[in-house]
């Protein structure tokens, strides 16, 4: 156990993350069952910049080697997997709804396979903005979701920041009144606006930089609330906070993705607590609800520069869990304007 104390102490001064020995446990942990740094990355569900400094810490200890791409555990390092007891991960995760809890059928069937093809034509994503969109599937799931909880049948809803597309997939699904886009990325608002038009789906959609304070016409008029923020607390506040003050009353919902990827855990309760400052009370939080197409602007990321070994990205590593959140009594959203950094901080790598 002293190892993985002093390990987390020495990686938790060198990143400024905040590290555990459990931290230093999931990464030995992850390593027994895959020599790929994201891979790694995702079952340990600790923040990228931390996995890349304990596991140069570890290979300075004599308990890993870099193999070319491959991560591997020397004979130490199996030595103190075997004293330790430290068991790799089994997932038990459904098949059939991907852990999701839900799944697209029927009349969301049709919408689906409609979204499929439109898509194919999407702007591709942008480091200037942090973009990295979810598959396809998982855009219908959080319609399939947020139907499922009653959010969406003749309500007006909003989407704050659109790279994923929701607001195309709401209006396909024919479930909301009304359906509003905000987003920076003009690319993104004239794609929307052309296929809007095309299929008649009248999405009203405008460019508008969410770290501005909202137009006057949409604060207090929504049901419900769709965003996507940057993981800083800044940006929580900025994307979040913005949604809640769309919301036109209490007892109505939010959803937003919150990732393991670039948030500490101690993060994640800086982010909870100013959840329920604003009045919001957490009703769902799904793990891996969100999976992330690989982007092709990694080698600029900073996490590129932080990875121990240099091999591109493959399969799907960046996930976030779900959130959804309802306003009760007291609720208070935020509108001031934004100044400073919304996309970058120590636990930060894909900006
Ligand atoms: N930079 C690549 C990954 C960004 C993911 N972030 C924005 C996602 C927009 N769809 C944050 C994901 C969790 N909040």
């Amino acid at each position: 156990m002293e190892i993985l104390k002093q390990i987390a102490q020495e990686a938790e001064k060198n990143t400024q993350v905040p590290a555990y020995p459990r931290s230093v446990e999931k990464v030995i942990a992850a390593v027994i069952s895959t020599p790929n740094f994201w891979k790694v990355v995702d079952l340990s569900d600790e923040p990228l910049p931390l996995v890349a400094e304990i596991l140069k810490l570890l290979n300075k200890h004599g308990l890993v080697v870099f193999e070319g791409n491959q991560i591997l555990l020397t004979e130490a390092g199996n030595e103190l997997v075997k004293k330790l007891g430290i068991e790799t991960f089994v997932s038990h995760r459904c098949s059939c709804c991907n852990g999701r809890g839900v799944v697209i059928e029927g009349s969301l069937k049709e919408a689906f396979e409609k979204f499929l093809k439109i898509q194919e034509k999407r702007p591709p994503a942008i480091h200037q903005y942090d973009q990295g969109f979810v598959t396809p599937e998982n855009t219908f799931a959080r319609v399939a979701l947020a139907d499922d909880r009653g959010d969406l049948r003749g309500k007006n809803v909003i989407v704050l920041g659109d790279d994923d597309l929701m607001s195309i997939a709401l209006a396909l699904s024919g479930l909301p009144k009304k359906v509003t886009i905000l987003e920076i990325d003009e690319r993104l608002v004239n794609f929307i606006k052309e296929v809007s038009n095309e299929y008649n789906l009248n999405i009203d959609a405008r460019v508008h930089d969410l770290r501005q304070p909202l137009p006057e016409d949409v604060v207090g008029a929504y049901d419900t609330f769709f965003t996507d923020p940057p993981e800083t607390v800044e940006a929580i506040k900025a994307f979040v906070g913005r949604g809640v003050a769309t919301l036109k009353s209490e007892r109505c919902a939010g959803y937003f993705g919150v990732t393991r990827r670039e948030s500490s855990l101690d993060k994640w309760r800086r982010i909870q607590k100013v959840l329920l400052e604003m009045g919001l009370v957490i009703t769902d939080l799904l793990h891996n609800f969100n999976e992330y197409v690989n982007w092709d602007y990694y080698e600029d990321m900073r996490g590129w520069q932080l990875t121990p070994v240099k091999e591109p990205p493959k399969d799907i590593w960046y996930k976030s869990t779900q959130f959804r959140v309802e306003t009760v009594r007291g609720f208070k959203g935020f509108n001031d304007p934004i100044v400073g950094d919304i996309y970058n901080d120590a636990e930060s790598s894909t900006t």
